[in-house]
This record gives structure tokens, sequence and C-alpha cells, in this order.
């Protein structure tokens, strides 16, 4: 059985009186991809937020398995004076946005080489004085942006500002971006929104391929059932900001609990 890279124990976030997530657990296994699904306003972006450092979970636990060590989320963005999200991006969780958020009057590559200066160690002094390490870890930041271009097939795009590319494209950088940093697991938010159909199927297209040729794990919010069903192998749907299924695609599709909370009805009209 494969061991779990991430688990999320009994979090709890609240903004002031607002529960927006209530006890959240589930573990999320190497190298599989994992779909986390619900109505509007079901807690989604927060855990997913919680996960990659943006927020500190108001109460218990998001530890992440890396290099063989356990890595405590909330720890990581509250070490004194240096600890931050970026922190959690160097452990080895990357993402991407719901509302894309590129830097739109750099070019392509900028974006990419950009991502990768909060992964690397290089300091101020390194900068200066041009070391050996520092100009050895520019040109690998190069290759590498170079590389995920080629992954996203974004190559001839390199050079255009990244605001001027379709909507399609804009997502597909993101992702590069997001790989740039080596990560063993990507958050997604809702990657097909806004995309055509003809987009969407290249996207789980990409998505498959990240999981099977690069040996990472991805956990994806997404309300496009089509995509999700496609790609999942492992489902967890919030609602009201707690976990009421958590299991297979066929085993929350069939969930009394699931086709309740999406049609906006008691569990018990929808087994009557
Ligand atoms: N920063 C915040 N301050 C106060 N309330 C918030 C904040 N962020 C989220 N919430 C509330 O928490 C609840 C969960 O919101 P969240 O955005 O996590 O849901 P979601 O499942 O991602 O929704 P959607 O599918 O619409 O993106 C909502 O009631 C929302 O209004």
């Amino acid at each position: 059985m494969r061991d779990a890279v991430l688990e999320v124990e009994n979090v709890t976030m609240r903004f002031g009186g607002i529960v927006a997530n209530r006890n959240v657990s589930f573990k999320v296994k190497q190298g599989d991809i994992t779909a986390l699904i619900g109505p509007n306003g079901a807690g989604k972006t927060t855990i997913f937020n919680c996960i990659t450092g943006f927020y500190r979970a108001s109460e218990g636990r998001i530890v992440l398995q890396s290099n063989g060590r356990s890595c405590n989320i909330g720890d990581l963005i509250t070490k004194p004076i240096v600890g931050g999200s970026h922190l959690v991006t160097r452990a080895g969780i990357a993402r991407t946005f719901q509302n894309i958020r590129l830097f739109k009057e750099m070019s392509v590559v900028e974006n990419l080489l950009i991502a990768q200066h909060l992964a690397t160690t290089n300091n101020l002094l390194s900068g200066i004085f041009k070391t050996p390490r520092f100009r050895r870890t520019e040109v690998e930041a190069i290759d590498r942006a170079y590389y995920w271009l080629g992954q996203m097939n974004l190559l001839e795009d390199a050079n255009r500002l990244a605001g001027q590319l379709p909507y399609g494209r804009q997502r597909r950088l993101e992702i590069a971006r997001a790989m740039c940093t080596s990560p063993k697991l990507i958050c997604l938010d809702e990657p097909a929104a806004g995309l055509n159909p003809s987009e969407t199927r290249e996207l789980s297209q990409v998505i498959r391929r990240l999981r099977s040729d690069h040996d990472l794990t991805v956990l994806v919010i997404e309300h496009d059932m089509g995509l999700v069903m496609s790609i999942a192998d492992h489902i967890v749907v919030l609602d009201h900001g707690e976990v009421i299924s958590d299991g297979t695609p066929s085993e929350v599709a069939n969930d009394p609990a699931v086709i309740a909370a999406y049609l906006g009805v008691s569990e018990e009209e929808v087994t009557a």
C-alpha cells in the first residue's frame, strides 16, 4: 500500500465567527490524483490555503512527508523571522490559483525564473559577487524554465508578455511555474475554470502526464465533474466546511450524502 504524502488531521479554520472548515481530515496518497469537490462556499479554497501555507489553521495539523522527513505546515509558516509560505514551497508543495496570478507585465520565461528564486537558497551577497554557485543555479533555473515550457507546449511563447497569452495558455503557464519549484505535491485550484472543452481535454492529459512522467502527486479543486471523474483516483467531498464523503470516484458518485449536497436536499430525500 502506498504511503500518504500529505495528512490533514482535524483541521478547523475560523474567520472571526465564520467556520470555513470544521474538523477536516483526509490523506493524499503518493502518486494519486486526489480531487477536492463540493458546492460553492464548501470550504475547498480555505483548506487549500491552509495546506499551501497561506493560512495557519485555527486547529489541527497538516503534515507533508518530504525526503524522509515530516514537515508540519503550521510550524513552517510560523518559524521565527524566516517563516512563511515560501518554506512550504521549499518543502515540496506548489500551487496554482483560482484566479490566475501571473506577473502579466513580465515575459513568460521571467515568470518561471521568479518562481525559482523563491525556492533557491541564494542570498544577496552571492548575487552581488556572482559566485560560481550563484551562476550555476541561474543556469539551472533557465534550463528548468525552458524544460517546463516544452512540457506545457509553450516554447513558442517564451518571450511574449504573460498577460498577452490566450487564457488557456496562461493556465498552463501557471502549472509550468508551479512545476519549476520541483514540487512533490502540486495543488491546482480550479484549473479548468474558464477553459473551453478542447482546452479542458488538453488539461486533463497534462495533469495525467505530470503524475505518470514526473512522479508527482496531485491535489485538485475542480467544479467540472467530467474532468474530475476522468482523472481522479480519490475524491474528498466537502459541504458546509466538513468532509461528507471520501473514496473512489464511483463510491463518491453513489453516496447519497453527496447527491443530497449537490441537489440541495436532505439525505433522507435522496434515499427515499
Ligand atoms: N478570508 C475570509 N474571511 C471571511 N470568510 C471567509 C474568508 N475566506 C473564506 N471565507 C468563508 O468561508 C467559507 C468557505 O469559503 P471557500 O472560499 O473556502 O469555499 P469554496 O468551497 O472554495 O467555494 P467556491 O467553490 O465558491 O470557490 C465561505 O462561507 C466564505 O465566505
